[in-house]
């Protein structure tokens, strides 16, 4: 599979929750591949977590180290890359997105605020609606999710070990065939 891709970067886009960090990961060692997150890389050089980031600096300052970061990152190959799930906000970002694959993680509201209940390192989240806040932001993201390559489903109970090899099987399926030419 990794000689198909041919060093082809894989970039996971979907909401906060649907698994990129984890199941990129996971697609990187199958593929032999490099793992970088996004959000990650912005904490290290900035040297401040994402809450601080958005408290202090405001999104629209995270949102520029954000494009930043994956303007430099797609000068690589043999990467998955996870995004954050607001990367598809911005129209510049697609251009990056563009060099490579782009895999949609489509998960349902229910199971992303089952997952992210507990968790307080989503800013956005930190709202009196968490449940409503993740289903506003999915419908205003939803057309913009549905511009990647690949849409993989995200099933309740599945997990990320499987889900890594859907992804993997269905890769093929968007891959540009070579054109041959005989004259
Ligand atoms: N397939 C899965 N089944 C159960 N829990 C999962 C699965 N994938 C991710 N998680 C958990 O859901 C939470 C969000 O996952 P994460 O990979 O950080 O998503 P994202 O990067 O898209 O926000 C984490 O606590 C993670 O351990
Ligand atoms: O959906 C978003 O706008 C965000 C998602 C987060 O990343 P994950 O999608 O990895 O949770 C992180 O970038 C930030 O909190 C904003
Ligand atoms: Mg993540």
């Amino acid at each position: 599979m990794s000689s198909l891709l041919q060093g082809v970067n894989l970039y996971l886009i979907g909401m906060m929750g649907s698994g990129k960090t984890t199941v990129g990961r996971l697609l990187a060692k199958h593929l032999g591949y490099g793992f970088v997150d996004t959000d990650d890389v912005i904490v290290q050089v900035g040297g401040k977590s994402i809450n601080q980031l958005f408290a202090e600096s405001g999104e629209t300052a995270f949102r520029q180290l954000e494009s930043d970061v994956l303007s430099q990152v797609c000068s690589f190959t043999k990467l998955a890359i996870a995004t954050g799930g607001g990367i598809v906000t911005r129209q510049e970002n697609w251009s990056y997105l563009h060099h490579g694959l782009i895999v949609w993680l489509d998960a349902p509201v229910d199971l992303l605020y089952r997952r992210l209940q507990a968790d307080d390192t989503r800013p956005l989240l930190q709202d009196v609606d968490p449940r409503e806040k993740l289903r506003s932001l999915l419908e205003q993201r939803q057309p913009l999710y549905s511009q990647a390559d690949l849409q993989i489903t995200i099933n309740e109970g599945e997990t990320p070990e499987q889900i890594a090899e859907r992804v993997i099987a269905a890769i093929p399926s968007v891959l540009k065939t070579p054109v041959s030419h005989n004259n």
